[in-house]
């Protein structure tokens, strides 16, 4: 069967970011207001931040279908000792809801990336 150029919804999440580019930008993006964001820029002040784009891009490839592996410590290990908070954790949503939107990322899309980003919750918070 000739499958539509138009049709979109076989392509993966990570095609309908935009691919390796649109997923880039939007990773770089959403950390770039994390680092800025009076509330919790504080958790990244002594990270290096091109490390952490490159291993946040790897990870979000693998998690919606991009060709990635994730060479990072997982996710329990990486945010044990930081003191993240519910607040933090849902500051930090809303960076990535603004640099989804800026970016022109549809409702559909914006909607599964923070469902991925919510399911995480337990892994991130409070730890
Ligand atoms: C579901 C949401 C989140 C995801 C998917 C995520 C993902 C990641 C990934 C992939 C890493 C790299 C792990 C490594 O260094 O091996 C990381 C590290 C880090 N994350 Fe998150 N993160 C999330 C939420 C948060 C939040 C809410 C904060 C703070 C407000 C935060 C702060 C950090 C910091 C500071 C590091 C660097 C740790 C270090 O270098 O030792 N993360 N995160």
């Amino acid at each position: 069967m000739v499958k539509e150029l138009t049709n979109t919804q076989n392509l993966s999440l990570y095609e309908r970011l935009g691919g390796e580019p649109g997923v880039k930008k939007i990773v770089n993006d959403v950390l770039d207001k994390n680092l800025s964001n009076p509330l919790i820029g504080h958790h990244f002040r002594h990270v290096d931040m091109n490390k952490l784009k490159q291993l946040v891009f790897e990870f979000f490839s693998m998690g919606t279908g991009g060709p990635h592996t994730y060479t990072g410590r997982d996710m329990r290990t990486a945010h044990t000792g930081l003191n993240i908070s519910e607040n933090d954790f849902t500051e930090a949503n809303n960076d990535t809801l603004l640099a989804l939107e800026e970016n022109g990322v549809g409702q559909a899309e914006i909607d599964e990336v923070i469902a991925i980003l919510n399911s995480l919750k337990g892994e991130v918070v409070r730890l």
